[in-house]
């Protein structure tokens, strides 16, 4: 998925690729954005000027808090939103013969430069009901954009959450591997996983296709079918292997192997664990080791794990030492993960001390097969000695939580503040173009969000502020911050003359993803009932709020 390298820059800074993925176009929207254009355009009100909100309302996973994701790919989007002559020209078939030849004049001019787009940093920590973006502009192009950036916004967010939260049970120390992609929903959900997986923490992917376009580290083992492949040493030919620093050469390093694993067999402190191993698994590993001298790490549970692939690899791995190379590791995917590193860790220590060998009881272990925050948890309660994850299915098909749930919601048209009643609270939505804040308390922690309305003042440090939750009347509490941070900052500016935001650079935003995290209070991380985060709103956009239901709410009749 090749960048497409055209695009508007707006006022100030570096011009802006097409989307990353090149389904993404003006056409990837719902049926009804196109219809409610026409009708829009019909009674000459497409170019009123409308706001639009896109939030959530509820944290993923049962968890407290959402990292988001998808507003460089929104910004692209925009930034490059044209609609092609050959694109109308489907729009035109789409829709009902009777339209007018005139919306279709309309469409060849659209584009976003009279859109405004505020937005949070991507990467950035969220919560309910704060708008990630504000996108204002003329109704029917906003409405076009509706769709696409909650498609955009939704997974990235959802998968960015997931991995943030499998590097919180995992802990800093271990590395995460995305191995997602057999898995993924499809080539799109695939690459989108690798991607903001890493954003979300983890170090590296096995997608080799995300290795590419965005950088990521690739990483890699390899498989079942490779051990099961080879049926005896004899069949490797070539068994010369020369040592790392070319002084010397090994003309059989298959019998070096063997050698070894007598000598370990044999071993006062191992005897007793194994007896003969499986050969062809065996010649496997050796051929592997020939092939990467320098980056030997062998998948040892495809016959037994204790019996066999511990003792094989350890085999090669002194072999390899001999030669002056330095194994990497093994890899478990199967059985159970926590008792078998722990004892694949106790041979490396025997082995180390047997045969002093410094540094090889620190061998890495890598495990894998089906993992997922609650199998992460459970290995950390009984204690392990993985010190990598290789992470597929779970992960970037985001299981335990398919959708996010994000919303785009009108909250201003003509500069008349609009609101969406419902008789669920949660789904009410926060009327008018507002400015969002995060106040941060003495101990460095933030402590709140508030939003107020667009020309209220700033909150000032120092200053006393009551933040009120916007729907129940008992919630509110003085806050006086000792930091205030502005949340929405311009990304896309339109006519406006302000300066546009640039976009990080992809490590930037996972550097800031993983400082905010780290930042964050450990009650409302915990994995087992979090404290919800709070959201609130000034004390005129409370009255107004409730001014404006009033309004908008019929008053029933008792009969
Ligand atoms: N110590 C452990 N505590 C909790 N869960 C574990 C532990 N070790 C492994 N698991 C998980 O248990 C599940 C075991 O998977 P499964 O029942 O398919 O067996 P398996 O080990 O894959 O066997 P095989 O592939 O040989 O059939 C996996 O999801 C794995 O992540
Ligand atoms: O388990 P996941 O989290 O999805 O991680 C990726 C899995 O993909 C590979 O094998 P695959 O599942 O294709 O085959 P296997 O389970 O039979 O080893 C790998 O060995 C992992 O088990
Ligand atoms: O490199 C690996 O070990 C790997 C990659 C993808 C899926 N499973 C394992
Ligand atoms: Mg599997």
């Amino acid at each position: 998925m090749e960048a497409k390298a055209n695009g508007p820059t707006q006022k100030s800074g570096r011009v802006i690729d097409g989307p990353t993925n090149p389904m993404v176009t003006p056409l990837l929207t719902d049926l009804y954005q196109f219809t409610m254009a026409y009708a829009y355009w019909k009674a000459g009100k497409h170019n009123e000027r409308a706001v639009f909100d896109l939030y959530f309302r509820k944290n993923p996973f049962g968890g407290e808090f959402t990292v988001f994701a998808g507003l460089e790919e929104c910004i692209k989007l925009i930034a490059n939103f044209k609609l092609t002559d050959e694109e109308i020209a489907f729009v035109r078939e789409s829709l009902p013969g009777s339209c007018e030849e005139g919306f279709f004049e309309y469409l060849k001019e659209v584009d976003c430069s009279d859109v405004e787009v505020y937005a949070i940093s991507e990467g950035t920590v969220v919560f309910p009901k704060v708008p990630l973006l504000r996108v204002e502009g003329p109704v029917a192009v906003v409405q076009l954009l509706e769709t696409p950036v909650l498609n955009l916004v939704n997974f990235a967010s959802l998968v960015a959450t997931n991995a943030a939260r499998h590097r919180l049970v995992a802990g800093k120390s271990k590395m995460l591997l995305e191995f997602g992609l057999r898995r993924a929903q499809g080539p799109d959900g695939a690459l989108s996983a690798s991607k903001y997986c890493y954003i979300g923490g983890f170090d590296a992917t096995s997608n080799v296709a995300a290795g590419r376009l965005f950088g990521i580290p690739l990483r890699g083992t390899h498989s079942h079918a490779f051990v099961s492949s080879f049926m005896s040493p004899d069949e490797i030919l070539d068994r010369s292997l020369c040592s790392s620093d070319g002084s010397t050469s090994c003309e059989d390093f298959v019998s070096l192997v063997q050698s070894w694993l007598n000598k370990i067999q044999w071993s006062k402190s191992l005897s007793g664990i194994f007896g003969e191993t499986n050969q062809s698994e065996l010649a496997a590993f050796m051929s592997y080791a020939l092939a990467f001298p320098k980056n030997f790490l062998a998948l040892v549970d495809t016959y037994d794990v204790m019996r066999s692939g511990v003792p094989n690899f350890c085999a090669v791995a002194l072999a390899l030492n001999d030669l002056g190379y330095k194994a990497v590791g093994i890899r478990l995917d199967s059985g159970d993960l926590a008792y078998l590193s722990s004892e694949a860790r106790k041979i490396f220590l025997t082995i180390e001390k047997e045969f002093g060998l410094p540094g090889f009881g620190k061998t890495s272990i890598t495990a894998s097969n089906d993992l997922n925050e609650e199998t992460l948890d459970a290995l950390n309660k009984q204690g392990h000695e993985v010190d990598c994850y290789g992470i597929g299915t779970y992960l970037v098909t985001c299981y335990s939580q398919a959708a996010l749930g994000c919303v785009f919601k009108l909250v201003e048209i003509n500069n008349q503040p609009r609101i969406k009643l419902s008789e669920d609270l949660t789904k009410v939505s926060i009327p008018c173009k507002k400015r969002c804040y995060r106040l941060y308390g003495k101990e460095g922690y933030s402590l709140v969000d508030i939003m107020t309305g667009e020309n209220e003042p700033c909150p000032k440090v120092g200053e006393r502020i009551l933040c009120r939750h916007p729907f129940n009347e008992s919630k509110r509490a003085y806050v006086v911050p000792k930091r205030v941070e502005e949340l929405l900052k311009c990304y896309w500016p339109g006519k406006s003359g302000k300066v546009r935001e640039e976009l990080p650079a992809f490590k930037d935003i996972r550097d800031h993803c993983i400082k905010q995290l780290e930042q964050m209070r450990a009650d409302h991380m915990r994995r087992l009932n979090p404290t919800p985060y709070k959201v609130s709103v000034s004390t005129k956009l409370y009255d107004f709020i409730h001014f404006l239901w009033l309004n908008e709410a019929p008053v029933g009749e008792l009969q």
